[in-house]
Protein backbone atom coordinates (compact mmCIF):
# COMPACT_ATOMS: atom_id res chain seq x y z
CA UNK A 1 0.00 0.00 0.00
CA UNK A 2 1.37 3.93 -0.72
CA UNK A 3 0.45 6.67 0.66
CA UNK A 4 -2.46 8.41 -1.93
CA UNK A 5 -0.08 11.15 -2.35
CA UNK A 6 1.99 8.93 -4.89
CA UNK A 7 -1.11 7.86 -6.64
CA UNK A 8 -1.66 8.06 -10.10
CA UNK A 9 -5.12 7.71 -9.90
CA UNK A 10 -6.56 10.66 -7.53
CA UNK A 11 -9.68 10.37 -4.65
CA UNK A 12 -9.43 14.06 -4.43
CA UNK A 13 -12.68 14.76 -6.82
CA UNK A 14 -15.14 15.10 -4.37
CA UNK A 15 -13.96 18.17 -3.20
CA UNK A 16 -15.09 19.98 -6.04
CA UNK A 17 -18.86 19.04 -5.21
CA UNK A 18 -20.96 19.51 -2.65
CA UNK A 19 -20.40 17.44 0.64
CA UNK A 20 -23.69 17.19 3.08
CA UNK A 21 -23.24 17.08 6.42
CA UNK A 22 -19.25 18.39 7.35
CA UNK A 23 -18.19 20.23 10.20
CA UNK A 24 -16.89 23.32 10.15
CA UNK A 25 -13.66 23.83 11.50
CA UNK A 26 -12.29 27.45 12.84
CA UNK A 27 -9.44 26.49 11.92
CA UNK A 28 -8.69 24.88 7.94
CA UNK A 29 -4.90 24.86 8.80
CA UNK A 30 -5.40 22.76 12.20
CA UNK A 31 -7.51 20.42 9.38
CA UNK A 32 -4.24 20.36 6.77
CA UNK A 33 -1.87 19.21 9.13
CA UNK A 34 -3.83 16.77 11.21
CA UNK A 35 -4.92 15.24 7.69
CA UNK A 36 -1.21 15.38 6.29
CA UNK A 37 -0.47 13.06 9.78
CA UNK A 38 -3.48 10.90 9.06
CA UNK A 39 -1.98 10.32 5.53
CA UNK A 40 1.55 9.10 6.93
CA UNK A 41 0.08 6.33 9.12
CA UNK A 42 -0.69 2.95 8.26
CA UNK A 43 -3.58 1.28 7.03
CA UNK A 44 -6.20 0.15 9.51
CA UNK A 45 -7.30 -2.99 6.94
CA UNK A 46 -5.50 -4.85 3.58
CA UNK A 47 -6.89 -4.33 0.03
CA UNK A 48 -6.99 -8.43 0.13
CA UNK A 49 -9.41 -8.33 3.24
CA UNK A 50 -11.53 -5.92 1.86
CA UNK A 51 -11.79 -7.92 -1.89
CA UNK A 52 -12.55 -10.89 0.72
CA UNK A 53 -15.53 -9.29 2.43
CA UNK A 54 -16.52 -8.22 -1.65
CA UNK A 55 -16.39 -11.75 -2.13
CA UNK A 56 -18.58 -12.83 0.79
CA UNK A 57 -21.25 -10.11 0.13
CA UNK A 58 -21.17 -11.34 -3.39
CA UNK A 59 -22.19 -14.58 -1.90
CA UNK A 60 -25.17 -12.75 0.11
CA UNK A 61 -26.12 -11.10 -3.20
CA UNK A 62 -26.66 -14.91 -4.49
CA UNK A 63 -28.89 -16.27 -2.45
CA UNK A 64 -26.19 -18.45 -0.44
CA UNK A 65 -24.88 -16.39 2.60
CA UNK A 66 -26.54 -13.87 5.31
CA UNK A 67 -25.47 -10.41 5.69
CA UNK A 68 -25.41 -9.48 9.61
CA UNK A 69 -24.23 -6.27 9.93
CA UNK A 70 -24.42 -4.36 13.56
CA UNK A 71 -22.83 -2.29 16.73
CA UNK A 72 -23.56 1.05 17.92
CA UNK A 73 -24.83 3.85 16.83
CA UNK A 74 -21.95 5.97 17.69
CA UNK A 75 -19.09 4.52 18.96
CA UNK A 76 -17.23 6.46 21.51
CA UNK A 77 -13.70 7.56 22.77
CA UNK A 78 -14.67 6.69 26.33
CA UNK A 79 -16.19 3.46 25.53
CA UNK A 80 -13.54 1.70 23.87
CA UNK A 81 -12.51 -0.48 26.89
CA UNK A 82 -11.74 -4.48 26.72
CA UNK A 83 -15.16 -5.14 28.30
CA UNK A 84 -16.83 -2.91 25.44
CA UNK A 85 -15.41 -4.69 22.65
CA UNK A 86 -16.06 -8.14 23.82
CA UNK A 87 -19.82 -7.86 24.58
CA UNK A 88 -20.34 -6.34 21.38
CA UNK A 89 -18.30 -9.28 19.95
CA UNK A 90 -20.12 -11.65 21.98
CA UNK A 91 -23.33 -10.79 20.95
CA UNK A 92 -23.07 -11.20 17.43
CA UNK A 93 -21.05 -14.42 17.62
CA UNK A 94 -24.46 -15.28 19.39
CA UNK A 95 -26.60 -14.12 16.90
CA UNK A 96 -24.23 -15.56 14.11
CA UNK A 97 -24.62 -18.88 15.83
CA UNK A 98 -28.09 -18.58 15.99
CA UNK A 99 -28.57 -17.87 12.47
CA UNK A 100 -25.83 -20.05 10.98
CA UNK A 101 -27.49 -23.21 13.03
CA UNK A 102 -31.42 -22.16 13.36
CA UNK A 103 -31.51 -20.69 9.91
CA UNK A 104 -28.81 -23.34 8.07
CA UNK A 105 -27.36 -20.39 6.51
CA UNK A 106 -23.51 -18.96 6.12
CA UNK A 107 -23.04 -15.59 8.27
CA UNK A 108 -20.72 -12.88 7.08
CA UNK A 109 -19.95 -10.71 10.15
CA UNK A 110 -19.39 -7.01 9.84
CA UNK A 111 -19.73 -4.76 12.77
CA UNK A 112 -20.48 -1.22 13.22
CA UNK A 113 -16.91 -0.94 14.75
CA UNK A 114 -13.71 0.62 14.60
CA UNK A 115 -14.68 3.52 13.11
CA UNK A 116 -18.38 4.75 13.76
CA UNK A 117 -17.56 7.80 15.52
CA UNK A 118 -19.31 9.96 12.98
CA UNK A 119 -22.81 11.10 12.94
CA UNK A 120 -25.16 13.32 9.97
CA UNK A 121 -27.56 15.14 12.28
CA UNK A 122 -30.90 15.89 10.99
CA UNK A 123 -30.63 19.78 12.71
CA UNK A 124 -27.69 21.69 12.88
CA UNK A 125 -27.96 22.67 16.30
CA UNK A 126 -29.67 21.76 19.19
CA UNK A 127 -31.69 24.18 21.84
CA UNK A 128 -31.96 23.81 25.67
CA UNK A 129 -33.57 26.38 28.17
CA UNK A 130 -33.24 28.62 25.08
CA UNK A 131 -29.58 28.22 24.22
CA UNK A 132 -28.55 27.12 20.78
CA UNK A 133 -25.22 25.37 20.30
CA UNK A 134 -23.81 23.47 16.86
CA UNK A 135 -25.33 19.84 17.35
CA UNK A 136 -23.33 17.24 18.72
CA UNK A 137 -21.74 15.31 15.52
CA UNK A 138 -19.82 12.11 16.79
CA UNK A 139 -17.20 11.91 18.97
CA UNK A 140 -14.98 12.32 15.99
CA UNK A 141 -16.19 15.66 15.81
CA UNK A 142 -16.99 17.45 18.46
CA UNK A 143 -18.27 16.22 22.24
CA UNK A 144 -21.74 15.22 24.05
CA UNK A 145 -21.56 17.89 26.77
CA UNK A 146 -23.73 21.08 26.13
CA UNK A 147 -21.20 23.71 26.20
CA UNK A 148 -19.92 26.11 23.94
CA UNK A 149 -16.40 25.12 24.00
CA UNK A 150 -17.48 21.32 23.58
CA UNK A 151 -19.36 21.46 20.36
CA UNK A 152 -16.69 23.21 18.55
CA UNK A 153 -15.39 20.56 15.99
CA UNK A 154 -11.94 19.64 16.54
CA UNK A 155 -10.08 18.37 13.65
CA UNK A 156 -7.87 17.10 16.52
CA UNK A 157 -10.33 14.38 17.31
CA UNK A 158 -9.32 12.69 13.95
CA UNK A 159 -6.63 11.28 14.79
CA UNK A 160 -7.98 9.85 18.33
CA UNK A 161 -10.62 8.04 15.98
CA UNK A 162 -7.65 6.40 14.28
CA UNK A 163 -6.33 5.64 17.42
CA UNK A 164 -9.19 4.15 18.67
CA UNK A 165 -9.99 2.32 15.99
CA UNK A 166 -6.44 1.23 15.48
CA UNK A 167 -7.10 -0.54 19.05
CA UNK A 168 -10.31 -1.54 18.68
CA UNK A 169 -9.74 -3.66 15.28
CA UNK A 170 -6.48 -4.91 17.35
CA UNK A 171 -8.74 -6.51 19.96
CA UNK A 172 -11.04 -7.62 17.67
CA UNK A 173 -8.45 -9.66 15.52
CA UNK A 174 -7.54 -10.65 18.92
CA UNK A 175 -10.65 -12.27 19.98
CA UNK A 176 -11.76 -12.99 16.29
CA UNK A 177 -8.76 -15.39 15.51
CA UNK A 178 -7.15 -16.04 19.12
CA UNK A 179 -9.86 -19.19 20.46
CA UNK A 180 -12.38 -16.78 21.75
CA UNK A 181 -14.54 -16.78 18.82
CA UNK A 182 -13.70 -20.83 18.46
CA UNK A 183 -17.19 -22.49 18.27
CA UNK A 184 -16.38 -24.67 20.69
CA UNK A 185 -17.16 -21.51 23.04
CA UNK A 186 -20.41 -21.36 21.92
CA UNK A 187 -21.61 -21.77 26.02
CA UNK A 188 -19.08 -19.60 27.55
CA UNK A 189 -20.61 -16.58 25.29
CA UNK A 190 -23.80 -17.22 27.28
CA UNK A 191 -22.00 -17.37 30.22
CA UNK A 192 -22.67 -14.13 31.79
CA UNK A 193 -25.73 -13.90 30.34
CA UNK A 194 -28.83 -13.52 32.65
CA UNK A 195 -29.85 -17.05 33.39
CA UNK A 196 -33.53 -16.52 33.77
CA UNK A 197 -33.55 -13.87 30.48
CA UNK A 198 -36.20 -16.21 28.08
CA UNK A 199 -33.29 -14.89 25.15
CA UNK A 200 -30.30 -16.48 27.17
CA UNK A 201 -31.83 -19.83 28.01
CA UNK A 202 -33.50 -20.28 24.51
CA UNK A 203 -30.03 -19.45 23.31
CA UNK A 204 -28.31 -22.32 26.25
CA UNK A 205 -30.82 -24.72 24.12
CA UNK A 206 -29.00 -23.93 21.12
CA UNK A 207 -25.80 -24.02 22.20
CA UNK A 208 -26.38 -27.36 23.43
CA UNK A 209 -27.43 -28.64 20.14
CA UNK A 210 -24.53 -27.13 18.47
CA UNK A 211 -22.13 -28.92 20.76
CA UNK A 212 -23.82 -32.00 20.10
CA UNK A 213 -23.31 -31.21 16.77
CA UNK A 214 -19.70 -30.38 17.48
CA UNK A 215 -19.19 -34.01 19.13
CA UNK A 216 -20.40 -35.50 16.55
CA UNK A 217 -18.35 -34.56 14.19
CA UNK A 218 -15.77 -35.03 16.46
CA UNK A 219 -16.62 -38.48 16.61
CA UNK A 220 -16.52 -38.64 12.72
CA UNK A 221 -13.02 -37.57 13.16
CA UNK A 222 -14.36 -34.45 11.18
CA UNK A 223 -13.08 -30.97 13.10
CA UNK A 224 -12.44 -28.57 10.78
CA UNK A 225 -10.19 -25.92 11.59
CA UNK A 226 -13.09 -23.35 10.14
CA UNK A 227 -14.47 -23.76 13.54
CA UNK A 228 -11.83 -22.35 15.37
CA UNK A 229 -12.07 -18.87 14.13
CA UNK A 230 -14.01 -16.19 12.34
CA UNK A 231 -14.05 -13.89 9.54
CA UNK A 232 -14.57 -10.63 11.08
CA UNK A 233 -14.97 -7.02 9.23
CA UNK A 234 -15.26 -3.75 10.31
CA UNK A 235 -17.50 -1.13 9.04
CA UNK A 236 -18.44 2.56 9.17
CA UNK A 237 -20.23 5.33 7.75
CA UNK A 238 -18.06 7.24 4.92
CA UNK A 239 -19.16 10.42 6.53
CA UNK A 240 -16.03 13.08 7.12
CA UNK A 241 -14.16 12.84 4.34
CA UNK A 242 -11.42 14.49 5.09
CA UNK A 243 -11.05 11.60 7.28
CA UNK A 244 -11.45 9.07 4.29
CA UNK A 245 -9.73 9.99 2.06
CA UNK A 246 -6.79 10.98 4.35
CA UNK A 247 -6.93 6.85 5.03
CA UNK A 248 -7.42 5.81 1.13
CA UNK A 249 -4.25 4.57 -0.45
CA UNK A 250 -3.12 2.67 -3.60
CA UNK A 251 -3.43 -1.07 -3.86
CA UNK A 252 0.17 -2.44 -5.06
CA UNK A 253 -0.98 -5.14 -6.17
CA UNK A 254 -3.53 -3.54 -8.55
CA UNK A 255 -2.50 0.20 -8.24
CA UNK A 256 -6.18 0.84 -7.28
CA UNK A 257 -7.43 2.70 -4.53
CA UNK A 258 -8.98 1.48 -1.25
CA UNK A 259 -10.21 3.27 1.50
CA UNK A 260 -8.39 1.36 4.46
CA UNK A 261 -10.16 3.00 7.48
CA UNK A 262 -12.51 0.00 7.72
CA UNK A 263 -13.08 -3.32 5.43
CA UNK A 264 -17.07 -1.68 4.59
CA UNK A 265 -17.94 2.09 4.41
CA UNK A 266 -21.82 2.77 3.89
CA UNK A 267 -23.34 6.07 2.31
CA UNK A 268 -25.94 7.32 4.54
CA UNK A 269 -29.34 8.27 4.03
CA UNK A 270 -28.48 11.72 4.01
CA UNK A 271 -25.27 12.33 1.61
CA UNK A 272 -26.35 9.87 -0.73
CA UNK A 273 -27.06 12.82 -3.16
CA UNK A 274 -26.15 11.45 -6.84
CA UNK A 275 -23.91 14.68 -7.64
CA UNK A 276 -22.78 14.64 -4.28
CA UNK A 277 -19.46 14.41 -2.85
CA UNK A 278 -20.30 11.29 -0.91
CA UNK A 279 -21.09 9.12 -3.86
CA UNK A 280 -18.06 10.51 -5.95
CA UNK A 281 -15.63 9.28 -3.27
CA UNK A 282 -17.18 5.86 -2.84
CA UNK A 283 -17.51 5.72 -6.57
CA UNK A 284 -13.65 6.21 -6.73
CA UNK A 285 -12.92 3.27 -4.20
CA UNK A 286 -12.51 -0.50 -4.21
CA UNK A 287 -14.10 -1.43 -1.18
CA UNK A 288 -17.52 -2.92 -1.00
CA UNK A 289 -19.70 -0.14 -0.52
CA UNK A 290 -23.61 0.28 0.97
CA UNK A 291 -25.99 2.97 0.52
CA UNK A 292 -28.91 3.29 2.81
CA UNK A 293 -32.27 3.70 0.96
CA UNK A 294 -35.11 5.61 2.74
CA UNK A 295 -38.45 5.86 2.00
CA UNK A 296 -38.40 8.47 -0.76
CA UNK A 297 -35.65 6.34 -2.54
CA UNK A 298 -37.14 6.06 -6.53
CA UNK A 299 -36.03 3.12 -8.44
CA UNK A 300 -34.60 5.83 -10.79
CA UNK A 301 -32.44 6.74 -7.96
CA UNK A 302 -31.34 3.01 -7.16
CA UNK A 303 -30.59 2.17 -10.68
CA UNK A 304 -28.11 5.55 -10.89
CA UNK A 305 -26.34 4.61 -7.84
CA UNK A 306 -25.56 0.96 -9.52
CA UNK A 307 -23.94 3.18 -12.14
CA UNK A 308 -22.65 5.32 -10.63
CA UNK A 309 -21.03 2.68 -7.99
CA UNK A 310 -20.88 -0.62 -10.04
CA UNK A 311 -20.37 0.28 -13.61
CA UNK A 312 -18.74 -2.80 -14.01
CA UNK A 313 -21.71 -4.91 -12.12
CA UNK A 314 -18.73 -6.46 -9.73
CA UNK A 315 -20.54 -9.23 -7.74
CA UNK A 316 -20.25 -8.02 -3.77
CA UNK A 317 -19.41 -4.14 -4.76
CA UNK A 318 -23.12 -2.98 -3.92
CA UNK A 319 -25.20 -3.64 -0.61
CA UNK A 320 -29.06 -1.43 -0.83
CA UNK A 321 -29.17 -1.00 3.16
CA UNK A 322 -33.07 -0.01 3.20
CA UNK A 323 -34.62 1.63 5.94
CA UNK A 324 -38.37 2.51 4.91
CA UNK A 325 -39.64 2.08 8.56
CA UNK A 326 -41.95 -0.42 9.42
CA UNK A 327 -45.80 1.22 7.83
CA UNK A 328 -43.89 1.76 4.75
CA UNK A 329 -41.43 -1.00 3.75
CA UNK A 330 -44.54 -3.20 2.29
CA UNK A 331 -45.68 -0.13 -0.15
CA UNK A 332 -42.05 1.01 -0.91
CA UNK A 333 -39.57 -1.78 -1.19
CA UNK A 334 -41.13 -4.11 -3.70
CA UNK A 335 -40.71 -1.55 -6.90
CA UNK A 336 -37.20 -0.79 -5.95
CA UNK A 337 -36.29 -4.31 -5.90
CA UNK A 338 -38.28 -5.34 -8.86
CA UNK A 339 -36.85 -2.28 -11.12
CA UNK A 340 -33.40 -3.17 -9.59
CA UNK A 341 -33.23 -6.75 -10.17
CA UNK A 342 -35.14 -6.34 -13.92
CA UNK A 343 -32.54 -4.31 -14.94
CA UNK A 344 -29.74 -7.56 -14.55
CA UNK A 345 -27.78 -5.41 -11.40
CA UNK A 346 -27.47 -8.08 -8.80
CA UNK A 347 -27.18 -6.18 -4.96
CA UNK A 348 -27.16 -7.88 -1.85
CA UNK A 349 -30.34 -6.52 0.05
CA UNK A 350 -29.91 -6.14 3.66
CA UNK A 351 -32.47 -4.54 6.15
CA UNK A 352 -32.36 -1.73 8.68
CA UNK A 353 -34.87 -2.19 10.39
CA UNK A 354 -34.02 0.76 12.80
CA UNK A 355 -33.46 4.32 11.44
CA UNK A 356 -37.05 4.46 10.18
CA UNK A 357 -38.68 3.83 13.50
CA UNK A 358 -37.29 6.15 15.95
CA UNK A 359 -39.61 8.43 18.05
CA UNK A 360 -40.01 10.56 21.03
CA UNK A 361 -41.17 9.42 24.20
CA UNK A 362 -43.09 11.40 26.47
CA UNK A 363 -39.84 11.43 28.48
CA UNK A 364 -37.49 13.10 25.78
CA UNK A 365 -36.01 9.94 25.38
CA UNK A 366 -35.24 8.75 21.65
CA UNK A 367 -36.39 4.79 21.21
CA UNK A 368 -37.47 2.05 18.67
CA UNK A 369 -40.43 -0.25 19.84
CA UNK A 370 -38.93 -3.50 19.20
CA UNK A 371 -41.98 -4.86 17.51
CA UNK A 372 -41.66 -1.88 14.59
CA UNK A 373 -38.22 -3.42 14.38
CA UNK A 374 -39.16 -6.74 14.10
CA UNK A 375 -42.51 -5.76 11.93
CA UNK A 376 -39.98 -4.02 9.28
CA UNK A 377 -37.96 -7.02 9.43
CA UNK A 378 -41.12 -9.15 8.29
CA UNK A 379 -41.65 -6.83 5.85
CA UNK A 380 -38.39 -7.32 4.23
CA UNK A 381 -38.78 -11.27 3.68
CA UNK A 382 -42.42 -10.61 2.85
CA UNK A 383 -41.58 -8.97 0.14
CA UNK A 384 -38.47 -10.69 -1.31
CA UNK A 385 -40.50 -14.09 -0.97
CA UNK A 386 -43.11 -12.00 -2.85
CA UNK A 387 -40.50 -11.13 -5.54
CA UNK A 388 -38.43 -14.71 -5.39
CA UNK A 389 -35.15 -12.26 -4.69
CA UNK A 390 -32.93 -12.96 -1.37
CA UNK A 391 -33.46 -10.88 1.74
CA UNK A 392 -29.94 -10.70 2.28
CA UNK A 393 -29.23 -9.65 5.60
CA UNK A 394 -30.09 -7.13 8.26
CA UNK A 395 -28.36 -4.26 9.96
CA UNK A 396 -28.70 -3.15 13.12
CA UNK A 397 -27.59 -0.60 16.09
CA UNK A 398 -27.10 -3.14 19.56
CA UNK A 399 -24.66 -3.23 21.95
CA UNK A 400 -23.42 -6.43 24.52
CA UNK A 401 -24.82 -4.34 27.57
CA UNK A 402 -28.05 -4.48 29.04
CA UNK A 403 -28.59 -1.36 28.14
CA UNK A 404 -32.48 0.59 28.03
CA UNK A 405 -33.00 2.13 24.80
CA UNK A 406 -35.27 0.65 23.16
CA UNK A 407 -38.39 -0.78 24.24
CA UNK A 408 -40.62 -4.31 24.52
CA UNK A 409 -38.55 -7.51 23.28
CA UNK A 410 -38.89 -11.10 25.70
CA UNK A 411 -37.55 -9.27 29.11
CA UNK A 412 -39.33 -6.16 28.13
CA UNK A 413 -38.25 -2.64 28.58
CA UNK A 414 -41.53 -0.31 28.99
CA UNK A 415 -41.03 3.51 28.34
CA UNK A 416 -41.10 4.17 32.30
CA UNK A 417 -37.63 2.08 32.38
CA UNK A 418 -35.70 4.05 29.46
CA UNK A 419 -34.17 6.03 31.76
CA UNK A 420 -32.10 3.60 34.14
CA UNK A 421 -29.68 2.67 31.37
CA UNK A 422 -30.36 5.26 28.61
CA UNK A 423 -26.46 5.57 27.43
CA UNK A 424 -25.82 5.75 23.77
CA UNK A 425 -24.30 8.50 22.49
CA UNK A 426 -26.76 8.76 19.68
CA UNK A 427 -29.61 7.10 18.49
CA UNK A 428 -31.28 3.64 20.69
CA UNK A 429 -30.28 0.42 20.62
CA UNK A 430 -31.23 -3.24 20.96
CA UNK A 431 -29.85 -4.49 24.08
CA UNK A 432 -28.20 -8.27 24.10
CA UNK A 433 -31.41 -9.73 24.73
CA UNK A 434 -33.14 -7.76 22.63
CA UNK A 435 -30.82 -8.56 19.88
CA UNK A 436 -30.79 -12.15 20.68
CA UNK A 437 -34.92 -12.36 20.38
CA UNK A 438 -34.27 -10.81 16.76
CA UNK A 439 -31.72 -13.46 16.14
CA UNK A 440 -34.38 -16.20 16.63
CA UNK A 441 -36.83 -14.54 14.81
CA UNK A 442 -34.75 -13.63 11.95
CA UNK A 443 -33.50 -17.41 11.74
CA UNK A 444 -37.13 -18.57 11.84
CA UNK A 445 -38.08 -15.89 9.31
CA UNK A 446 -35.38 -17.18 7.12
CA UNK A 447 -35.87 -21.04 6.99
CA UNK A 448 -39.58 -20.36 6.25
O1 LIG B 1 -28.03 7.54 13.49
C1 LIG B 1 -28.51 8.26 12.66
C2 LIG B 1 -28.56 9.69 12.70
O2 LIG B 1 -27.38 10.26 13.09
C3 LIG B 1 -29.61 10.09 13.63
O3 LIG B 1 -30.77 9.35 13.37
C4 LIG B 1 -29.88 11.54 13.52
O4 LIG B 1 -30.76 11.81 14.46
P1 LIG B 1 -31.24 13.28 14.82
O5 LIG B 1 -32.56 13.41 14.19
O6 LIG B 1 -31.30 13.24 16.31
O7 LIG B 1 -30.22 14.23 14.32
C1 LIG C 1 -27.21 7.59 10.16
C2 LIG C 1 -27.42 6.31 9.93
O1 LIG C 1 -28.36 5.84 9.12
P1 LIG C 1 -29.19 6.55 7.97
O2 LIG C 1 -28.20 7.13 7.05
O3 LIG C 1 -29.94 5.40 7.40
O4 LIG C 1 -30.05 7.55 8.63
C3 LIG C 1 -26.65 5.25 10.60
O5 LIG C 1 -26.78 4.09 10.20
O6 LIG C 1 -25.93 5.56 11.53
Amino acid sequence: MTANADSSISIDTWRDLPAAQQPEYPDPAALRAVTEELASYPPLVFAGECDQLTDRIAEVADGRAFLLQGGDCAEAFDQVGADQIRAKLKTLLQMSAVLTYAAAVPVVKVGRIAGQYSKPRSKPTETRDGVTLPSYRGDSVNGPEFTEEARVPDPERLLRMYHRSAATLNLVRGFATGGYADLHQVHSWNQDFVRNSAAGQRYEALAREIDNALNFMKACRADPAEFQSVEFYASHEALLLAYESALTRTDSRSGKLYDVSGHMVWIGERTRQLDGAHIEFASRVENPIGVKLGPTTTPEDALALIDRLDPDRRPGRLTFITRMGADKIRDRLPTLVEKVTASGARVAWVCDPMHGNTFEAASGHKTRRFDDVLDEVKGFFEVHKGLGTHPGGIHVELTGDDVTECVGGGDEIFVDDLHQRYETACDPRLNRSQSLDLAFLVAEMYRS
